[in-house]
Order: structure tokens, then C-alpha cells, then sequence
């Protein structure tokens, strides 16, 4: 047995490391930290079924209490940590207690970003979607007739909106960008979701940013909006982007570029230090970038696992992401970053779609709106680097399975 493994945040890489570990039968301690109050457990939910009152909170643990007694594996939840003394070998607690740690696992996540004060920030009814408190919070706002402003258009707005919609909300969606889902999806899937939201009344107002919100007695009740009109509102959804939580690691003197610089073991510049997850800019294609998916919390956190415990398989992200809204079902297989070119596939059935991206002519990334065989098409082609023949991907009566042949 070997020394002490301890992992900071208890999320989804942080679970799936210390699950895959001793799924591979290594037994070294394992201690989590975590900052929040409950065990490790899933996000997604939390702006679909959980935010809908589908899905109880127990459903969302990806382990039950005992799993971590059963595996030895200790658990610190509701404990901040507060920095890293690499010289030491020990992370700091926020109480001043410390740590023994033979091998370092950075898994911290991302902070979503707030309103500034100045523009009302820090009135009360402004809320965010990262985690359990935060959900909660925004399904007791979540009553009929009352009246949502969700600012950003990407995924997080647009599931709040269907949410919101679900439980009769009035919703105005605003997004500074040209358009909803600017910086993650093509022109083509952002039309098809902006006309699913509208025909559920959604109010998507794109090109139009935030000026200043309005409070009466410290809570929120109108929004000044940057093409001068000004709406009433009864509460405010916040989805404008992550940061990466990547304080620790700078403070303690580790590379950090957009996240905390890993190789593709993991490795952070110090070799008894990993990270894994939102927080870390990892290798990709020649350059660096940095995912926020389950997908690449697990897989990294997995392949950690593998070098941890003595094997040398590195990383590949093979990135894929889903999005709920309404009785909507968004897959994406692969990374559409860089793309030139783009071919719109409708679906046979109404309602279906795909939006398939390319690189110098090389396919890279599929959406696939409620079309589930387009998605697994597509991310089989790109296991096997095969390009598919446009013909076939124009023709909605062509059958995929000839793109496999
Ligand atoms: C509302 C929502 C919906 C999402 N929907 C999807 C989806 O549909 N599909 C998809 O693929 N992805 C989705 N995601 C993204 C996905 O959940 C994240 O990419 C994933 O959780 C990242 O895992 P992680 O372990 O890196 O970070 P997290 O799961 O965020 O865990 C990080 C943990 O570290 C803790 N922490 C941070 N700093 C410290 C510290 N100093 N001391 C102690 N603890 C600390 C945090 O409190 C947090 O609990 C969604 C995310 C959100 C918030």
C-alpha cells in the first residue's frame, strides 16, 4: 500500500477518481475534501429534472453513504481548503488544521460569474445555477405567473427557461452575443432552439445586454436593458459563464494558463500533483483548451486513476455533452472548435435535426436534436476518424448506417 491520495472537491471528477481507483483494486488511503454539505452528486439535473421537481436529491448521489465506509475511502464534506504547502506535503483547511498527502488531486470545478454589484449584483432574487443550494433556492422562486429574467443564452439559461416555462413562468431570455449559444453551437442549432423556445413563449431578446438591475428594499424588481427599455422582473437567473477554481494551484506555484496546466496524464507541473475536471486547460489537438462536461470530468478522473495506480494510458478526450429542454434532446459527440463549415441534416421525424460541423473538410462534432442515431453516427465516425460523404448527410432519406459501411 502506498501513501495518502488526497482529492480536492468532492464533485464529479473527485467521485469518479477515488470510484475508479479502487475499481482498479488499488488501496491506497483516499481522503475527499470537499467545500459543500452534501456527498458527491450529479449537476446536470439541477436545471432539468431536479429544477423541475422530477428527480429527488438521493437520486442525484452517485453513492449512498456506506459506499465510502465499504471502500474506505474518508469523506470531508462541508470543509474548505484553503491552500497547498507543496514543500510540506499538506493542504491548509480554512480552521488552520492540515493534511499529510503523498499524492495531490486538484478536482475544484468552476465558479460561475456574477453580476458586478454596480449593476445590481448583489441584490437579493438574483440567483445562479451551480449547485444543490443554488437550485433550491430558484425552485421556490419557481411559481406560476411570476416573472423570470435569465441573462446569457447558452445551456444553462436556456434549461432554466424551459423550467420556467414548465412551471408557467413569464421568461424573458436576453444574450448580449449576436445569438443564443454563440460561443458553443452553430448558427443552424441556435435557430432551431431559439424557435423552440419561442413557440413556448419564451421572450429570447439576443444583441441586448444588461445595464443595471433595480431593487426596492435590497431585492431585485426591474432590469434596465441595454437598448434602453426596462422590464419587470420578480427574480433574475444568472448564466454567464464559468471560471475555472484555480486559485489553489496558482497560489502554490503550479502553471496555470486558462485552468491549471495538466499534461496528458493529468500531471500538473509538480509530478505528485493531478488535476482533473472544469478546472484544468488540458492538450488538445496542438494546443490547450479547457471542457465543462461530464464527459471530461469522468474520463480525465479515469485515466488519472490508470497513472495513479502504476498504469501509462493517457488522456484522449473523446468530448460529448447533452442538453434537456422541454421534451428536446440536444447530443453533441465530438468538439466543434475551429469549425469552417457546417450542414444542416433534417430529421425524418418532426422535430429532428442535426448540425454537423467540419474542419478543413475533416468532420469534427455533431449536433443531434432529438435524433439519436444521427449522435451515435456521428460519434462512431469520429472514433474512427472516417469522414462522412455529404450526399448521404443532405439526403434525409439516406440511412446513416451507409456512413459506417
Ligand atoms: C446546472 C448544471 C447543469 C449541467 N449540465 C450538464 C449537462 O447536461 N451535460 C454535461 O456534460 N455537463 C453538464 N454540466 C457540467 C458538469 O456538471 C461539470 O462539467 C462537472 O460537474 C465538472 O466536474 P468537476 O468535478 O470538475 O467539478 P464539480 O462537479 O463542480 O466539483 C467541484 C467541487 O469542488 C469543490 N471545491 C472547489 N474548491 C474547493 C476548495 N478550495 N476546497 C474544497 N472544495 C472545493 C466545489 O465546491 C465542488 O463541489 C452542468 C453543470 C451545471 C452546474
Amino acid at each position: 500500500m502506498t501513501g495518502r491520495l488526497v482529492i480536492v472537491g468532492a464533485g464529479q471528477a473527485g467521485f469518479a477518481l477515488a470510484a475508479k481507483l479502487r475499481g482498479l483494486g488499488d488501496s491506497r488511503p483516499i481522503t475527499i475534501v470537499g467545500a459543500e454539505e452534501n456527498l458527491p452528486y450529479q449537476r446536470p439535473p439541477l436545471t432539468k429534472k431536479y429544477l423541475l421537481g422530477e428527480m429527488a436529491f438521493d437520486r442525484l448521489l452517485f453513492r449512498p453513504e456506506h459506499w465510502y465506509t465499504d471502500n474506505n475511502v474518508e469523506i470531508r464534506v462541508s470543509t474548505w481548503v484553503e491552500q497547498i504547502d507543496r514543500a510540506a506535503k499538506q493542504i491548509v483547511m480554512q480552521d488552520g488544521s492540515r493534511l499529510d498527502y503523498e499524492t495531490l488531486a486538484l478536482a475544484t470545478g468552476s465558479t460561475p460569474r456574477r453580476l458586478p454589484p454596480s449593476v445590481g449584483g448583489a441584490l437579493e432574487g438574483v440567483y445562479l445555477a451551480r449547485d444543490k443550494r443554488d437550485a433550491d433556492l430558484l425552485a421556490g422562486e419557481m411559481r406560476p405567473g411570476r416573472r423570470v429574467l435569465i441573462i446569457g443564452g447558452g445551456y444553462i439559461g436556456l434549461e432554466a427557461a424551459a423550467v420556467a416555462r414548465h412551471r408557467g413562468l413569464e421568461v424573458t431570455l436576453i444574450e448580449m452575443g449576436d445569438r443564443i449559444l454563440q460561443r458553443v453551437a452553430a448558427k443552424e442549432t441556435a435557430d432551431i432552439f431559439r424557435a423552440i423556445h419561442q413557440k413556448h413563449d419564451v421572450v429570447i431578446r439576443e444583441k441586448t445586454g444588461l445595464k443595471q438591475l433595480i431593487g426596492r428594499n435590497d431585492h431585485v424588481t426591474a432590469a434596465e436593458l441595454s437598448d434602453g427599455s426596462t422590464i419587470d422582473v420578480d427574480f433574475v437567473v444568472v448564466g454567464i459563464g464559468v471560471a475555472p477554481n484555480d486559485r489553489l494551484a496558482k497560489e502554490a506555484g503550479l502553471e496555470v494558463g486558462n485552468g491549471i496546466v495538466v499534461d496528458s496524464f493529468a500531471r500538473t507541473s509538480d509530478p505528485t500533483i493531478f488535476a482533473m475536471g472544469d478546472c484544468v486547460e488540458l492538450p488538445w489537438e496542438g494546443g490547450r483548451i479547457r471542457l465543462e462536461s461530464v464527459q471530461n470530468a469522468v474520463d480525465q478522473a479515469e485515466a488519472a486513476a490508470g497513472i495513479i495506480a502504476g498504469g501509462e494510458k493517457a488522456y484522449d478526450p473523446k468530448p460529448w455533452f447533452w442538453s434537456d429542454q422541454y421534451d428536446v434532446k440536444l447530443q453533441i459527440a465530438g468538439f466543434n472548435l475551429g469549425y469552417d463549415e457546417t450542414l444542416l441534416r433534417p430529421g425524418l421525424r418532426e422535430g429532428a435535426a442535426s448540425v454537423w460541423y467540419f474542419k478543413q473538410s475533416r468532420f469534427i462534432a455533431v449536433d443531434a436534436i432529438n435524433d439519436a442515431k444521427a449522435y451515435v453516427t456521428g460519434k462512431k465516425l469520429l472514433e474512427t476518424g472516417a469522414n462522412p460523404s455529404r450526399e448521404i448527410l443532405a439526403d434525409p432519406t439516406a440511412d446513416l448506417k451507409q456512413l459506417l459501411a
